[in-house]
Protein backbone atom coordinates (compact mmCIF):
# COMPACT_ATOMS: atom_id res chain seq x y z
CA UNK A 1 0.00 0.00 0.00
CA UNK A 2 1.00 3.77 -0.35
CA UNK A 3 1.85 6.41 1.91
CA UNK A 4 -0.16 8.26 3.03
CA UNK A 5 -0.62 11.65 4.64
CA UNK A 6 -3.10 13.78 6.73
CA UNK A 7 -3.02 17.45 6.64
CA UNK A 8 -4.23 18.87 9.42
CA UNK A 9 -5.04 22.97 9.12
CA UNK A 10 -6.40 25.56 10.88
CA UNK A 11 -8.94 27.54 8.54
CA UNK A 12 -8.59 30.88 10.49
CA UNK A 13 -5.03 31.14 10.84
CA UNK A 14 -2.41 33.11 9.06
CA UNK A 15 -5.41 34.97 7.23
CA UNK A 16 -7.11 31.98 5.90
CA UNK A 17 -4.01 31.70 3.71
CA UNK A 18 -3.84 27.87 4.50
CA UNK A 19 -7.38 27.74 3.05
CA UNK A 20 -6.50 29.82 -0.03
CA UNK A 21 -3.77 27.58 -0.95
CA UNK A 22 -5.16 24.18 0.13
CA UNK A 23 -5.55 22.46 -3.23
CA UNK A 24 -1.87 23.51 -4.50
CA UNK A 25 -0.71 22.56 -0.52
CA UNK A 26 -2.45 18.87 -1.28
CA UNK A 27 -0.91 18.37 -4.20
CA UNK A 28 2.54 19.16 -3.28
CA UNK A 29 2.34 15.99 -0.97
CA UNK A 30 0.83 13.84 -3.54
CA UNK A 31 3.81 14.70 -5.63
CA UNK A 32 6.52 13.67 -2.64
CA UNK A 33 4.10 10.08 -3.08
CA UNK A 34 1.25 10.53 -0.54
CA UNK A 35 -2.22 10.12 -1.09
CA UNK A 36 -3.24 12.86 0.48
CA UNK A 37 -6.33 14.22 2.70
CA UNK A 38 -6.62 17.47 4.81
CA UNK A 39 -8.51 18.11 8.06
CA UNK A 40 -9.89 21.53 8.73
CA UNK A 41 -9.36 22.27 12.84
CA UNK A 42 -12.65 23.32 14.87
CA UNK A 43 -12.93 25.65 17.71
CA UNK A 44 -13.63 22.96 19.90
CA UNK A 45 -10.71 22.12 22.34
CA UNK A 46 -8.03 19.60 21.17
CA UNK A 47 -9.42 19.26 17.42
CA UNK A 48 -5.95 19.02 16.04
CA UNK A 49 -4.61 16.96 18.83
CA UNK A 50 -7.52 14.61 18.28
CA UNK A 51 -7.57 13.80 14.75
CA UNK A 52 -3.78 13.67 14.89
CA UNK A 53 -4.42 10.73 17.65
CA UNK A 54 -6.89 9.55 15.09
CA UNK A 55 -4.61 9.83 12.31
CA UNK A 56 -1.98 7.88 13.45
CA UNK A 57 -4.08 5.56 14.78
CA UNK A 58 -5.21 4.85 11.16
CA UNK A 59 -1.77 4.00 10.10
CA UNK A 60 -0.91 7.45 8.29
CA UNK A 61 2.40 7.27 7.60
CA UNK A 62 2.31 11.54 7.77
CA UNK A 63 0.67 13.98 9.33
CA UNK A 64 0.79 17.99 8.04
CA UNK A 65 0.49 20.77 10.89
CA UNK A 66 -0.74 23.16 9.54
CA UNK A 67 -1.31 26.59 11.62
CA UNK A 68 0.17 28.68 14.77
CA UNK A 69 2.71 27.61 16.68
CA UNK A 70 -0.60 26.03 18.58
CA UNK A 71 -2.14 23.56 16.43
CA UNK A 72 1.57 22.32 15.91
CA UNK A 73 1.14 21.43 19.75
CA UNK A 74 -1.23 20.15 19.60
CA UNK A 75 -0.32 17.70 16.59
CA UNK A 76 2.71 16.85 18.88
CA UNK A 77 0.10 16.31 21.69
CA UNK A 78 -1.88 13.99 19.67
CA UNK A 79 1.00 11.15 18.52
CA UNK A 80 3.76 11.64 20.88
CA UNK A 81 1.64 8.98 23.80
CA UNK A 82 1.70 6.39 20.78
CA UNK A 83 4.13 3.77 20.01
CA UNK A 84 3.97 3.92 16.58
CA UNK A 85 4.36 7.66 15.65
CA UNK A 86 3.67 8.82 11.96
CA UNK A 87 5.92 11.14 10.47
CA UNK A 88 5.28 15.63 10.87
CA UNK A 89 5.69 17.56 8.08
CA UNK A 90 5.28 21.56 9.79
CA UNK A 91 3.44 24.34 7.19
CA UNK A 92 3.93 27.45 10.05
CA UNK A 93 1.01 30.30 9.70
CA UNK A 94 1.05 32.19 12.66
CA UNK A 95 2.96 35.06 14.40
CA UNK A 96 6.22 33.53 16.01
CA UNK A 97 6.52 30.36 14.06
CA UNK A 98 9.13 29.52 16.37
CA UNK A 99 9.26 26.11 15.76
CA UNK A 100 9.43 26.54 12.22
CA UNK A 101 12.36 29.04 12.23
CA UNK A 102 14.46 26.32 14.46
CA UNK A 103 13.01 23.65 11.56
CA UNK A 104 14.53 25.85 8.83
CA UNK A 105 10.92 26.05 7.03
CA UNK A 106 10.22 29.13 5.03
CA UNK A 107 8.15 30.90 6.60
CA UNK A 108 6.71 33.65 4.21
CA UNK A 109 4.30 31.44 2.05
CA UNK A 110 2.55 28.08 3.16
CA UNK A 111 3.18 26.75 -0.27
CA UNK A 112 7.04 27.01 0.40
CA UNK A 113 6.65 25.39 3.31
CA UNK A 114 5.04 22.10 1.71
CA UNK A 115 7.49 21.71 -0.43
CA UNK A 116 10.30 21.44 1.86
CA UNK A 117 8.48 17.89 1.98
CA UNK A 118 10.21 17.38 -1.78
CA UNK A 119 13.63 17.66 -0.23
CA UNK A 120 13.74 14.48 1.21
CA UNK A 121 15.28 15.54 4.72
CA UNK A 122 13.96 14.65 8.12
CA UNK A 123 15.07 15.02 11.26
CA UNK A 124 14.24 13.34 14.02
CA UNK A 125 13.08 15.58 17.03
CA UNK A 126 13.53 15.95 20.52
CA UNK A 127 10.19 16.01 22.71
CA UNK A 128 9.47 17.11 26.14
CA UNK A 129 6.92 15.93 28.30
CA UNK A 130 5.44 17.49 31.40
CA UNK A 131 3.24 15.43 33.69
CA UNK A 132 1.01 14.49 31.07
CA UNK A 133 1.67 17.18 28.28
CA UNK A 134 4.35 17.01 25.22
CA UNK A 135 5.50 20.16 24.79
CA UNK A 136 8.49 20.78 21.62
CA UNK A 137 10.22 24.36 22.27
CA UNK A 138 9.77 25.44 25.57
CA UNK A 139 8.95 25.08 29.18
CA UNK A 140 9.19 27.16 31.89
CA UNK A 141 8.45 28.24 35.77
CA UNK A 142 8.31 31.42 38.00
CA UNK A 143 6.87 34.99 37.80
CA UNK A 144 8.90 35.95 34.58
CA UNK A 145 7.64 33.61 32.03
CA UNK A 146 4.07 35.20 32.92
CA UNK A 147 5.29 38.32 31.93
CA UNK A 148 7.12 36.93 28.89
CA UNK A 149 4.11 35.51 27.48
CA UNK A 150 1.87 38.09 28.61
CA UNK A 151 2.44 40.98 25.52
CA UNK A 152 -0.65 43.35 25.33
CA UNK A 153 -2.05 42.37 22.00
CA UNK A 154 -1.54 46.13 20.21
CA UNK A 155 2.60 45.50 20.82
CA UNK A 156 3.81 43.57 18.16
CA UNK A 157 7.28 41.55 20.01
CA UNK A 158 7.81 41.22 23.49
CA UNK A 159 10.87 43.56 23.01
CA UNK A 160 8.68 46.38 21.82
CA UNK A 161 7.04 45.68 25.26
CA UNK A 162 10.18 46.19 27.07
CA UNK A 163 10.92 49.14 25.37
CA UNK A 164 7.67 50.63 26.64
CA UNK A 165 8.30 49.35 30.21
CA UNK A 166 11.91 50.65 30.47
CA UNK A 167 10.75 53.92 28.79
CA UNK A 168 7.91 54.52 31.79
CA UNK A 169 10.54 53.40 34.53
CA UNK A 170 7.97 53.67 37.25
CA UNK A 171 5.55 51.33 34.98
CA UNK A 172 8.81 49.04 35.65
CA UNK A 173 6.74 45.77 37.32
CA UNK A 174 7.89 44.16 40.73
CA UNK A 175 8.80 40.67 40.32
CA UNK A 176 8.52 38.21 43.35
CA UNK A 177 11.35 35.52 43.56
CA UNK A 178 10.31 32.08 44.40
CA UNK A 179 12.71 29.80 46.50
CA UNK A 180 12.40 26.88 44.06
CA UNK A 181 14.74 23.55 43.92
CA UNK A 182 15.50 22.58 40.42
CA UNK A 183 16.82 19.09 40.08
CA UNK A 184 18.82 18.35 36.69
CA UNK A 185 20.81 15.38 35.57
CA UNK A 186 23.96 15.98 37.41
CA UNK A 187 22.79 18.48 40.28
CA UNK A 188 20.99 20.66 42.29
CA UNK A 189 19.82 24.12 42.65
CA UNK A 190 18.25 25.42 45.70
CA UNK A 191 17.37 29.07 46.26
CA UNK A 192 15.85 32.18 45.40
CA UNK A 193 15.18 32.58 41.67
CA UNK A 194 13.06 34.39 39.22
CA UNK A 195 12.66 31.82 36.72
CA UNK A 196 13.64 28.60 34.73
CA UNK A 197 13.49 27.67 31.51
CA UNK A 198 13.68 24.43 29.55
CA UNK A 199 14.58 24.87 25.96
CA UNK A 200 13.93 22.26 23.27
CA UNK A 201 15.08 24.87 20.09
CA UNK A 202 17.51 27.43 19.97
CA UNK A 203 14.01 29.64 18.91
CA UNK A 204 12.09 31.28 21.50
CA UNK A 205 9.90 33.92 21.35
CA UNK A 206 11.96 35.06 17.70
CA UNK A 207 14.99 34.71 18.93
CA UNK A 208 17.50 32.51 18.81
CA UNK A 209 20.06 33.50 21.56
CA UNK A 210 18.24 32.58 24.75
CA UNK A 211 19.43 29.34 24.64
CA UNK A 212 22.18 29.79 22.08
CA UNK A 213 23.28 25.85 21.43
CA UNK A 214 20.36 23.86 22.13
CA UNK A 215 20.72 20.80 19.95
CA UNK A 216 17.65 19.76 17.87
CA UNK A 217 18.17 16.01 18.72
CA UNK A 218 20.65 15.74 21.41
CA UNK A 219 18.26 14.18 24.15
CA UNK A 220 18.94 17.06 26.35
CA UNK A 221 16.79 20.08 27.44
CA UNK A 222 18.91 23.66 28.05
CA UNK A 223 18.03 24.81 31.68
CA UNK A 224 18.29 28.05 32.52
CA UNK A 225 17.77 29.46 36.07
CA UNK A 226 17.96 32.99 36.48
CA UNK A 227 18.63 33.91 40.13
CA UNK A 228 18.19 37.36 40.41
CA UNK A 229 14.16 38.91 40.59
CA UNK A 230 15.54 42.75 40.77
CA UNK A 231 14.43 44.19 37.27
CA UNK A 232 17.73 46.37 37.02
CA UNK A 233 19.59 43.01 37.10
CA UNK A 234 17.23 41.38 34.30
CA UNK A 235 17.26 43.91 32.47
CA UNK A 236 20.92 43.64 32.05
CA UNK A 237 20.85 39.92 31.75
CA UNK A 238 18.56 40.58 28.51
CA UNK A 239 21.02 43.37 27.24
CA UNK A 240 23.38 40.49 27.34
CA UNK A 241 20.88 38.07 25.88
CA UNK A 242 20.84 40.29 23.00
CA UNK A 243 24.52 40.53 22.61
CA UNK A 244 25.39 37.37 21.40
CA UNK A 245 24.21 35.51 24.58
CA UNK A 246 26.29 36.14 26.59
CA UNK A 247 24.41 35.46 29.16
CA UNK A 248 24.91 32.31 29.88
CA UNK A 249 28.21 32.82 31.04
CA UNK A 250 26.94 35.38 34.06
CA UNK A 251 27.24 34.68 37.75
CA UNK A 252 23.37 35.04 38.06
CA UNK A 253 22.57 32.78 35.68
CA UNK A 254 23.06 29.30 35.55
CA UNK A 255 22.52 26.89 32.19
CA UNK A 256 22.93 23.45 32.01
CA UNK A 257 22.26 20.68 29.43
CA UNK A 258 20.00 17.62 31.17
CA UNK A 259 17.55 15.03 30.17
CA UNK A 260 15.69 15.07 32.91
CA UNK A 261 14.48 18.37 35.70
CA UNK A 262 12.36 18.16 38.68
CA UNK A 263 11.44 21.85 39.64
CA UNK A 264 9.19 22.04 42.79
CA UNK A 265 8.41 25.55 44.94
CA UNK A 266 10.02 25.44 48.07
CA UNK A 267 7.17 27.30 50.38
CA UNK A 268 3.90 28.03 50.13
CA UNK A 269 4.80 30.02 47.04
CA UNK A 270 2.62 29.34 43.67
CA UNK A 271 5.14 28.43 40.99
CA UNK A 272 2.91 28.11 37.93
CA UNK A 273 4.33 26.41 34.82
CA UNK A 274 3.94 27.49 31.11
CA UNK A 275 4.51 25.11 28.42
CA UNK A 276 4.77 26.78 24.81
CA UNK A 277 3.38 29.66 25.60
CA UNK A 278 0.26 28.69 27.65
CA UNK A 279 -0.53 27.53 31.04
CA UNK A 280 0.36 23.76 31.81
CA UNK A 281 -0.47 23.22 35.68
CA UNK A 282 1.61 24.26 38.56
CA UNK A 283 4.73 22.90 39.99
CA UNK A 284 5.81 19.99 41.63
CA UNK A 285 6.35 19.05 37.73
CA UNK A 286 8.49 16.60 36.09
CA UNK A 287 10.19 17.20 33.01
CA UNK A 288 11.42 14.56 30.74
CA UNK A 289 13.57 14.96 27.32
CA UNK A 290 12.04 12.16 24.92
CA UNK A 291 15.45 11.76 22.50
CA UNK A 292 14.42 11.79 18.37
CA UNK A 293 10.94 10.86 19.64
CA UNK A 294 9.29 12.05 16.29
CA UNK A 295 10.69 12.36 12.85
CA UNK A 296 9.81 15.63 11.26
CA UNK A 297 10.77 17.01 7.67
CA UNK A 298 12.99 19.90 7.97
CA UNK A 299 15.31 21.98 5.72
CA UNK A 300 18.22 22.52 7.56
CA UNK A 301 20.54 23.51 4.46
CA UNK A 302 18.56 26.77 4.34
CA UNK A 303 20.71 29.69 5.35
CA UNK A 304 18.40 31.78 8.57
CA UNK A 305 19.41 34.89 7.36
CA UNK A 306 17.77 34.38 3.95
CA UNK A 307 14.47 33.12 5.81
CA UNK A 308 14.21 36.43 7.51
CA UNK A 309 10.53 37.75 7.35
CA UNK A 310 8.75 41.44 8.52
CA UNK A 311 7.91 40.10 11.55
CA UNK A 312 11.92 39.09 12.17
CA UNK A 313 12.55 42.74 10.89
CA UNK A 314 10.15 44.48 13.35
CA UNK A 315 11.96 41.60 16.60
CA UNK A 316 15.22 43.42 15.67
CA UNK A 317 14.05 46.75 15.61
CA UNK A 318 12.09 46.46 18.90
CA UNK A 319 15.52 44.62 20.24
CA UNK A 320 17.28 47.67 19.50
CA UNK A 321 14.85 50.13 20.88
CA UNK A 322 15.25 48.11 23.99
CA UNK A 323 18.93 48.42 24.31
CA UNK A 324 18.51 52.14 23.52
CA UNK A 325 15.95 52.13 26.54
CA UNK A 326 18.43 50.42 28.84
CA UNK A 327 21.08 52.49 27.81
CA UNK A 328 19.50 55.62 28.82
CA UNK A 329 18.76 54.22 32.40
CA UNK A 330 20.12 55.99 35.40
CA UNK A 331 23.76 54.35 36.02
CA UNK A 332 22.35 53.08 39.24
CA UNK A 333 19.78 50.95 37.97
CA UNK A 334 21.10 48.68 35.98
CA UNK A 335 23.90 47.30 38.56
CA UNK A 336 22.83 47.25 41.87
CA UNK A 337 24.52 44.18 42.76
CA UNK A 338 27.26 43.31 40.26
CA UNK A 339 29.26 41.75 42.55
N1 LIG B 1 -12.12 26.49 12.69
C1 LIG B 1 -11.71 27.26 13.72
N2 LIG B 1 -12.39 28.37 14.05
C2 LIG B 1 -12.00 29.13 15.08
N3 LIG B 1 -10.92 28.88 15.85
C3 LIG B 1 -10.21 27.78 15.56
C4 LIG B 1 -10.54 26.92 14.48
N4 LIG B 1 -9.63 25.93 14.43
C5 LIG B 1 -8.76 26.14 15.45
N5 LIG B 1 -9.09 27.24 16.13
C6 LIG B 1 -8.38 27.80 17.30
O1 LIG B 1 -7.11 28.31 16.90
C7 LIG B 1 -6.20 28.25 17.98
C8 LIG B 1 -4.86 27.75 17.54
O2 LIG B 1 -4.30 28.74 16.73
P1 LIG B 1 -2.92 28.51 16.03
O3 LIG B 1 -1.87 28.27 17.01
O4 LIG B 1 -3.06 27.55 14.92
O5 LIG B 1 -2.73 29.87 15.29
P2 LIG B 1 -2.50 31.33 15.83
O6 LIG B 1 -3.17 31.52 17.14
O7 LIG B 1 -2.81 32.20 14.66
O8 LIG B 1 -0.94 31.27 16.01
P3 LIG B 1 -0.07 32.26 16.83
O9 LIG B 1 -0.37 31.94 18.25
O10 LIG B 1 1.32 31.94 16.42
O11 LIG B 1 -0.53 33.61 16.40
C9 LIG B 1 -6.82 27.33 19.00
O12 LIG B 1 -7.26 28.12 20.10
C10 LIG B 1 -8.01 26.72 18.29
O13 LIG B 1 -9.06 26.44 19.16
Amino acid sequence: MGQRARVIYNPTSGREALKRDLIDILNVFEQAGYETSAYATTPEPDSAKNEAHRAALEGFDLVVAAGGDGTINEVVNGIAGLEKRPKMAIIPAGTTNDYARALRIPRDEPLNAAKVVLKNQTVKMDIGQAGETYFINIAGGGLLTELTYDVPSDMKTIFGYLAYLVKGAELLPQIKPIQMSIEYDDGKFEGEASMFLLGLTNSIGGFEQIVPDASLDDGKFSLLIVKTASMPQLLRLMTLVLNGGRHINDPLVIYKKTSKVIAKPLNSDRMMINLDGEYGGDAPMTFIDHKQHIEMFADLDAIPDEQLTGEDRAIEEDARKFVEEVDKLPEGQTDDNKK
